[in-house]
């Protein structure tokens, strides 16, 4: 699928381009055709003369057969191949071909569900969405786009949102709006979906407009029937329910929103005066390096406890040009192994596509690992191959670790993944920052900047602290590479002091 990464959204938009010229060729093509069609016709018929009552007896005559067969004949052989011209048969080996490339109704969905995604963690009102998120040229959504919205958020229990671009469907309906969706069969969804949700006064609002369409609807009159009747129930022990709308977006609604979701929207970092006063920037030789004695790195402390360190300037543009183009052919959609919940979860949890880049592949990724390892001062030999990522709309992580212990003979020889290195290989208009829940500390992405952690500590036991998730591309385009290092090798490597704990 396209969505989860925006270097193959891209190119869609060729795909859409081709196949425009392709069908404007095509129709030219059969007007061309179809005039060739109509200049024979003149040509057919005037050699078709009057037949007499007679048929028998005009046949019967040798000559008349004779000319008259031959002329049928070649009629037809004229016919037959001013028609096997026709271009049709090249159009549709067009499309055949690709009908492959073109989204699927699951692509679309999950374009969809990226968008209420986005919703959710930055939590925008439909109207905000509406309203332009970046330098968006689509302004509005027909009806039934909005409707489709809201049945994608329904399908994935996202109810606030379905909630909400019901609404708005209703809005543009009422708008007087075209549309194949009706009002009857919004208000025939949406008043039993916040029946279900427990908003009673809103139930039978709705189930009497759907009534003052369709008065004599038996169901619609049993269902109102049923609602007043639940209502004469409670509404002696309540008064909540006529303002639960204004409500929507307090955090008593929004109480089950994850922390890291804050955390994305740029809340709840916890980070004081005093300790971000003991935040340095330096150059670094990684310790008289002699590669780096010339060139230092330039360190800023992002983080103190644990401790996150900056590496700016890391990658130049051309550098990550090199890295891009030799991972794009090979991005493939991410995949987390999840024992419990299976593929669809996975699908949801991150969103991105991934390429690996292996050392010998390119000088520039050889450099790239020997640059990590200068810096870091650990050993590249039992490191992974770096992780190229690129997040599509809606494209994130969820929480997790990166520490990857696990029961098996690659862990066996390589130990844990002790330490991460982050690189940003773009700047994200919105959204997209890497954010550590447990510490309440938000990344940004900064191009050509590295991030570096351990998830490890000294005892070689899983650092809690380094839950990290990447959140939600609002606006903008969001690549990254990982550098993740194996803890056998290190041993004498880690550098006291990079770490306080252990
Ligand atoms: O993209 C990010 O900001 C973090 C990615 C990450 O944590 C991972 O791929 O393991
Ligand atoms: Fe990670």
């Amino acid at each position: 699928e396209f969505y989860s990464s925006t270097d193959h959204m891209t190119q869609l938009i060729d795909i859409e381009r081709d196949f425009i010229q392709s069908f404007k060729d095509y129709i030219a093509a059969e007007e061309f055709h179809l005039a060739r069609l109509k200049r024979c016709l003149p040509f057919i018929e005037y050699f078709s003369g009057d037949f007499p009552e007679d048929l028998e007896k005009y046949i019967s005559d040798p000559l008349t057969a004779y000319v008259f067969v031959r002329r049928l004949k070649h009629k037809w052989t004229v016919v037959e191949e001013t028609a096997r011209l026709s271009p049709m048969q090249g159009f549709q080996k067009f499309l055949s071909e690709n009908g492959p490339n073109i989204p699927s109704d699951e692509d679309v969905d999950g374009i969809a569900l990226g968008l209420v995604r986005l919703q959710e963690t930055y939590m925008l009102h439909p109207d905000k969405i509406l309203g332009g998120l970046g330098q968006q040229s689509v302004k509005s959504l027909s009806p039934d786009e909005a409707f489709h919205i809201a049945m994608v958020a329904h399908r994935n229990n996202k109810f606030l949102y379905t909630f909400l671009w019901m609404e708005e469907v209703l809005r543009q309906l009422d708008a007087g709006r075209e549309a194949t969706v009706t009002r009857k069969e919004v208000l025939g969804f949406l008043a039993p979906f916040v029946f279900q949700m427990g908003d009673l006064p809103r139930a039978i609002r709705l189930t009497e407009q759907l009534l003052d369409l369709d008065p004599s609807d038996p169901i619609t009159v049993s269902h109102l029937e049923f609602y007043k009747h639940m209502k004469e129930g409670v509404s002696r022990d309540e008064t909540r329910a006529a303002d639960a709308e204004a409500h929507l977006f307090t955090p008593s609604l929004a109480r089950d929103v994850k922390a890291y979701e804050a955390l994305c929207r740029g809340e709840n970092i916890r980070m004081t005066p005093r300790r971000q006063r003991a935040l340095f920037c330096r150059y670094s030789t990684g310790g008289r390096n002699p590669r780096l004695i010339y060139a230092p790195v330039k360190e800023e402390d992002e983080w103190d406890a644990p401790k996150i360190t900056r590496y700016h300037n890391f990658l130049s543009d051309d550098e990550i040009g090199t890295i891009k183009k030799l991972s794009a052919p090979k991005l493939e959609r991410a995949q987390v192994l999840d024992h419990i919940t299976g593929k669809n979860y996975s699908v949801e949890i991150r969103v991105s596509k991934s390429a690996w880049l292996s050392d010998g592949e390119d000088p520039v990724v050889s450099r790239v690992n020997r640059r990590i390892a200068d810096a870091t001062g650990l050993d590249m030999k039992m490191a992974e191959k770096l992780q190229v990522a690129n997040y599509g709309i809606g494209g994130q992580y969820e929480p997790h670790y990166d520490s990857k212990f696990a029961n098996d003979e690659e862990f066996q020889r390589l130990g844990g993944r002790i330490a991460t290195t982050l690189i940003y290989m773009t700047d994200v208009d919105v959204g997209g920052a890497t954010v550590f829940p447990a510490i309440g500390a938000a990344l940004r992405p900064e191009k050509g900047s590295a991030v570096f952690w351990y998830n490890l500590l000294l005892s070689g036991k899983e650092d809690d602290r380094t839950l990290h998730a990447a959140c939600p591309v609002m606006v903008g385009n969001k690549w990254v590479s990982n550098k993740w290092i194996r803890a056998r090798g290190q041993e004498f490597r880690r550098r006291c002091g990079l770490s306080e704990s252990d």
